[in-house]
């Protein structure tokens, strides 16, 4: 398997253009079920995420064109007929959210068979939201062996939805199965995360008729069929705040472009609070650090637009070689620390206990072999590595290209030593 090795020390400066949000491009990719109309997609990133889940369309009767078009890279999807309702367990673990194929199916064909999905071990993260909010649809759903049968043989009645709690994945779940249901679905205690306005928009284009995303309550009137749109996917605020980061981590100054400056408003907050330089423009910002060491700064993860989970492992690294000691809670999953004793191979200074880490900035880190065990904790790695004397080297980079395009090119671009050492093929113990 490929491994990236960083030789720290080298400060960043140059530019970064942002790719499109891998966490609204999937969902948005679903989308393509519910219409015998193609859908076009812009500003598509090219990622394992979407490779995967064009697949699972694919066995569904979707065609997947990815190309460059007039605006960039682009993905084409066109579902003429569901050709079948089953996606399987090979397809599901892989990613969660492929399991938002469930709705759309059962919105379109009346039924489908998914199996229980994967994603990145944070947490135990159950779907029984999801399954709530198809059921209050009028689904009928059956557990068997891994699987969610679900059936709606006369199609999905629009329902009163009230979440107990905020949940990304149910909500949209809810708003994809809600838009072809007959009648109005409102949802309280929707999720207000950007990617939520983004599925919105598109599902309007298709021809539906929703609104409120973005705020706690989102009206969903049902239309009986959608038709083809083209849509471009909403910049990727996790990628430009984990670069915000790299930059804050490694000193110099370095340009975000392509993104939405708002997105990422409670990480600059806290990135100006520790006394990096954050500047706005017009299509991203420009983070600067000139030779001051960092000062320390508490963070507690809550849902947008509060500090967003997904990038907590990136800002643990950050505070690893902060002045002083920072207090990190972890509010949203229950096993979102794996990448602090990655971290302290590194010479970090962390202890963790419940849903709290408190990291005692060190002068310098060491270069030291350490694994990736999820997405952010990947990039987390990377970043301490850009400080670290000598060169880090992250194993299971598998979980990286999950969710970062061009990961060697983009950080390199900006003076950064990082390289990609290809892998022999074998599986990593
Ligand atoms: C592909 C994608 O977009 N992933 C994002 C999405 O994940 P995802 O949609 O899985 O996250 P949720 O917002 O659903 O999860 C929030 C919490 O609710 C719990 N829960 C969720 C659903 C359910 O049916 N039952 C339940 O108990 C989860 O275990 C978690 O503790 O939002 C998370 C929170 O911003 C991000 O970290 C993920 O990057
Ligand atoms: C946790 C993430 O992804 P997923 O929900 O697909 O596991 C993520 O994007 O950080």
């Amino acid at each position: 398997m490929d491994r990236i090795a960083i030789t720290g020390g080298a400060r960043l400066n140059g530019s970064i253009p942002i790719s499109g949000a891998k966490n609204s491009a999937i969902k948005l990719m679903a989308a393509s079920l519910l219409t015998d109309e193609p859908l076009r997609l812009t500003n598509m990133p090219r990622l394992a995420d979407t490779r995967f889940l064009g697949k699972l369309l694919t066995r569904l009767g979707v065609s997947v064109t990815e190309s460059d078009g007039p605006d960039g890279q682009q993905t084409i999807l066109h579902a003429p007929e569901i050709t079948s309702g089953f996606a399987p367990y090979d397809l599901v673990r892989q990613m969660r959210a492929s399991f938002n194929v469930l709705g759309p199916l059962v919105a379109r064909s009346g039924q489908a068979k998914v199996s229980l999905p994967g994603g990145c071990t944070i947490g135990a993260r159950p779907v029984d939201l999801h399954l709530q909010a198809l059921e209050a649809l009028g689904a009928k759903i059956d557990l068997h062996e891994g699987y969610v049968y679900a059936q709606a043989p006369r199609g999905l009645k629009g329902a009163e939805i009230t979440f107990p709690f905020v949940s990304v994945g149910a909500t949209e779940h809810a708003m994809l199965a809600a838009v072809l249901a007959d009648g109005t679905t409102v949802i309280h205690n929707a999720a207000c995360e950007p990617e939520l306005v983004d599925l919105q928009e598109c599902l309007n284009a298709m021809g539906a008729k929703v609104q409120g995303a973005g705020t706690p309550t989102v009206t969903i009137t049902g239309v009986p069929r959608l038709k083809g749109a083209s849509h471009a996917v909403i910049p990727d605020r996790i990628e430009m705040g984990t670069y915000a980061v790299a930059a804050a981590m490694a000193g110099g100054e370095v340009r975000l472009t392509n993104a939405r400056p708002g997105l990422i408003d409670a990480l600059l907050e806290k990135l100006k609070e520790a006394g990096a330089g954050v500047e706005e423009t017009a299509d991203g910002c420009i983070i600067r650090r000139n030779g001051e060491r960092l000062n320390a700064v508490d963070i507690e993860t809550a849902p947008f637009p509060g500090f967003a989970t997904d990038l907590q492992a990136q800002f643990m690294a950050l505070m690893t070689t902060a002045n002083g000691e920072s207090r990190i809670r972890e509010t949203i999953f229950e096993n979102r620390f794996m990448h602090a004793p990655e971290l302290m191979r590194l010479g970090a200074d962390i202890s963790v206990s419940g849903g709290e880490a408190r990291v005692r900035g060190v002068a310098q880190l060491e270069g030291a072999e350490v694994m990736a065990t999820d997405l952010r904790a990947s990039v987390s790695l990377v970043i301490a590595g850009l400080v670290a004397r000598g060169e880090t080297t992250v194993s299971r980079i598998y979980h990286l290209d999950r969710g970062f395009e061009r990961l060697e090119e983009k950080l390199g671009a900006c003076g950064a030593q990082v390289r990609r050492i290809v892998g022999d093929g074998e599986p990593e113990l």
